[in-house]
């Protein structure tokens, strides 16, 4: 039951997004001192990050008592605890709203309101307007990626209580991430999505239409990541591996118009997701 109860938190998701948030943390913290003002005490931040990791379990869980259902109908999902009955929708409902009311007033009262309010709006968009929305539109998608992106953003508040440009740039950056991120999985599990009625784009424009997206975000992506490096957040390091990243990742995301790209394709695509992801963020933290 434990073992159950931590996936309904989906833990991987969990953690890559924790590592999100202690990258805005991060370099916030950084920039703050660069300005000749106050960072937070560790203590703060340290409950700022357990805010994050129990706000996002939260509503992670809340995703998954909504979608028991249909989870049922996908190979990928049909092992969750709720969706495979080993837990009862009730627990996982009371587990959810336990997390989410434990968590925002942390956030709020133990870091600061900025950071609470972020929190909410994160929690509140993913579970209550981009869950149900999955099911009638894939325009679900831009939509979700707004509280997918908030992580770093709250990160940033933790430190400074406000919204600085380069903490917008990093929800810039993640928001543009995860259009391809998403869009590689919605590609080699778009029979498992249509089973399920879910509307994403392959299953709703196509496969071609879904690579171009892909292509287009991308191309952006590379050049907010870039924008970092003018903000007074990271130097001329960064700026070289970011290019140098964000090039890789733009050219794996291109190689997907040729006719001949196939799912492995798509496959290849969601890992290097993964991984310009931590590595950009660890050129941004080295900073220089
Ligand atoms: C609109 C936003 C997003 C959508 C729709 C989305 C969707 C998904 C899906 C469906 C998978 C399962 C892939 C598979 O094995 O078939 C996945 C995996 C993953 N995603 Fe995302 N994601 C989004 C945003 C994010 C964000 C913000 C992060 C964290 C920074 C993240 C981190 C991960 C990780 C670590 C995995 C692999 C681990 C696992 O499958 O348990 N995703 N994502
Ligand atoms: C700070 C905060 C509260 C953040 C919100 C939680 C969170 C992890 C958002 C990530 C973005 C997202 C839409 C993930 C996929 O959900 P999905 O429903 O498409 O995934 P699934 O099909 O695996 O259930």
């Amino acid at each position: 039951m434990v073992r159950d109860m931590v996936r309904l938190t989906k833990p991987r998701v969990t953690a890559m997004v924790v590592v999100t948030m202690l990258g805005g943390m991060w370099v916030a913290s950084r920039f703050e001192r660069a300005l000749g003002g106050e960072v937070p005490s560790i203590g703060t931040l340290a409950l700022a990050l357990l805010g994050t990791a129990l706000v996002v379990g939260g509503a992670n869980a809340l995703n998954m008592y909504i979608e028991r259902d249909t989870d049922r109908l996908m190979a990928r999902t049909r092992e969750r605890p709720l969706a495979a009955r080993r837990l009862s929708p009730e627990v996982g409902l009371a587990f959810g709203i336990a997390l989410s009311l434990v968590s925002v007033p942390l956030l709020w009262f133990a870091v600061n309101a900025v950071t609470g309010a972020l929190g909410a709006l994160a929690l509140l968009s993913y579970v209550l307007v981009y869950t149900p929305l999955k099911r009638k539109t894939s325009l679900a998608l831009p939509i979700g990626a707004v509280p997918g992106a908030i992580p770093p953003l709250l990160g940033w508040t933790a430190v400074t209580g406000r919204m600085d440009w380069p903490g917008l740039l990093l929800f810039g950056v993640m928001f543009l991430w995860q259009i391809p991120h998403f869009l590689a999985i919605a590609t080699f599990r778009c029979e498992d999505y249509r089973r399920a009625g879910m509307r994403v784009l392959p299953v709703e424009k196509g496969d071609r239409a879904t690579r171009v997206q892909i292509v287009l975000y991308s191309a952006v992506l590379v050049m907010v990541s870039a924008m970092l490096s003018v903000s007074g957040v990271a130097g001329p390091v960064y700026l070289v591996a970011a290019l140098a990243l964000g090039g890789g990742f733009f050219a794996l995301g291109a190689a997907g118009l040729r006719p001949t790209a196939g799912l492995g394709w798509a496959r290849r695509l969601f890992f290097g997701s993964m991984i310009y992801l931590v590595l950009l963020f660890a050129a941004l933290m080295a900073g220089f």
